[in-house]
């Protein structure tokens, strides 16, 4: 085994809500005039990248999280695709850029350029699909080979609605988990939007745990902290294209 392996999980604590921007109530004796106060600005931005094989629910997954929408019939990603969503955790503003990766293999060249930057990588596999669990190692390699490796890693065996069709047992993604040292495990349904906010809180939480060691000395303030310098967006990705039917 190499050196993924020997990652140390951190465990940690809950305590998120999604999405939430700040606007000011209206002010007093103005009912007229409705003035907002800019939003704060994110205190952490983080990039998490979505990696699996085809068809398994990466993109499925990332817009019932950002958008709380499910596409039965999309299209298949092509190269890359990107959302933002902000959330907080303990008093922080957390700006999540999450990076949906095609499953085909023919796009491994472009898409493994973005998995540097992630401070959290979420593997997902079908549980109705066999050959998208046995797909995993061909992935973890993928991860070895080009993410850091302090990323917190996190396998999701989604699909869980399609419990009849089910061909991999819940027992078996937790083995394959076990063996990997610091990933976490869960089972989802982004159709029937079952555990989706757990799974990108979750690996927040986890990402945040390891953090405040490099800089909870420095009494956190609210300016902004960019723990991570936000990867160019390539022209084409910039607006994020619609992908559904
Ligand atoms: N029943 C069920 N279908 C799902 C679920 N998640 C995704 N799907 C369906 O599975 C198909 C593929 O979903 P995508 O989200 O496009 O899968 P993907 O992994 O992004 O696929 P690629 O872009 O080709 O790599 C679509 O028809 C989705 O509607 C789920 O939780 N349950």
């Amino acid at each position: 085994m190499d050196s993924r392996y020997d990652i140390q999980r951190r465990a940690g604590g809950s305590g998120f809500s999604g999405g939430s921007t700040n606007a000011s109530p209206a002010l007093t004796g103005a009912q007229s005039r409705r003035k907002k106060m800019p939003p704060r600005p994110a205190d952490y931005k983080l990039q998490i990248i979505i990696i699996g094989s085809r068809g398994v629910g990466k993109t499925s997954l990332m817009e019932r999280f950002t958008d709380d929408t499910f596409c039965e019939a999309c299209k298949s990603t092509v190269g890359v695709d990107f959302k933002i969503k902000t959330v907080e955790l303990r008093g922080k503003k957390i700006r999540l850029q999450i990076w949906d990766t095609a499953g085909q293999e023919r796009f491994n060249s472009i898409t493994s350029a973005y998995y540097r930057g992630a401070k959290g990588i979420v593997l997902v596999y079908d549980i109705t699909k066999q050959e998208t669990f046995e797909d995993l190692p061909k992935w973890m390699k993928m991860i070895d080979k080009y993410a850091s490796e302090e990323a917190e890693l996190l396998l999701v065996g989604n699909k869980l609605d399609c419990e009849t069709d089910r061909a991999i047992t819940r027992q078996q993604g937790e083995r394959f988990c076990s063996r990997i040292s610091g990933m976490r495990f869960c089972e989802s349904s982004a159709k029937d939007n079952f555990n989706v906010d757990e799974i990108f809180h979750k690996l927040v939480d986890d990402i945040l745990n390891k953090m405040p060691l490099e800089v909870s000395s420095k009494e956190l303030s609210n300016s902004v902290l960019s723990l991570q310098p936000e990867p160019e967006i390539p022209p084409e990705l910039s607006p994020p294209r619609a992908r559904c039917c």
